[in-house]
């Protein structure tokens, strides 16, 4: 069996001060709990993401910047940033689709990676083929539309692993995610 396109694209090193970025991250975000298994925050336009609601947030320019970076390779801006803290191995991201409601048709959800190497793992929708990517401390991931039809992903337990956050970039239409 064939398997269908897996439409993404990873960019290592496309960062110039991924250290500097996960030093602020981790020392001046206020991280929310709502979620347990990992910490969250949200930047940017509000967002209704996995059942929890986000208010606007202004992008600390840090962020801005980072953002910037993905925009030029995505060859569009984004105006939201949901981060994701995996302090532990223990803390995951279960299989799932990204939703596109709300976001501009065509545009790539951005995944930047600071901090330990996690794997992403992708799942053809009737599981038949499985490939993951190893996501590197500073690295950025683009994935498409169709990508997110075909495939779900995740980020698996891990018995042994230092702290990661992930940056994920969305760029939503004007009404907007939530
Ligand atoms: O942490 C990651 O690399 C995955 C993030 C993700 O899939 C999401 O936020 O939807
Ligand atoms: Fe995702």
């Amino acid at each position: 069996m064939t398997p269908p396109p897996l439409d993404v694209r990873y960019i290592a090193d496309a960062l110039p001060d991924p250290d500097t970025d996960l030093a602020f991250l981790l020392d001046d975000v206020a991280w929310d709990d709502r979620m347990h298994a990992r910490r969250t925050a949200s930047f940017g336009v509000p967002y209704n993401y996995s059942g929890q609601y986000y208010d606007p947030a202004a992008m600390p320019p840090r962020i801005t910047a980072i953002a910037a970076r993905a925009a030029e390779y995505a060859g569009h801006p984004f105006n939201n940033c949901l981060a994701n803290l995996y302090e532990t191995g223990d803390n995951t991201m279960g299989f799932h689709q990204d939703s596109y409601d709300g976001l501009v048709p065509e545009s790539a959800i951005a995944i930047v990676s600071l901090g330990a190497t996690r794997p992403l793992v992708f799942r053809s929708l009737d599981k038949a083929h499985r490939t993951e990517l190893a996501l590197e401390h500073g690295s950025l991931l683009l994935m498409t539309e169709a990508t997110q039809r075909a495939w779900s992903h995740g980020v698996p337990r891990r018995a042994s692993t230092g702290r990661r956050v992930s940056l994920t970039f969305r760029r939503f239409t004007d009404s907007g995610g939530a």
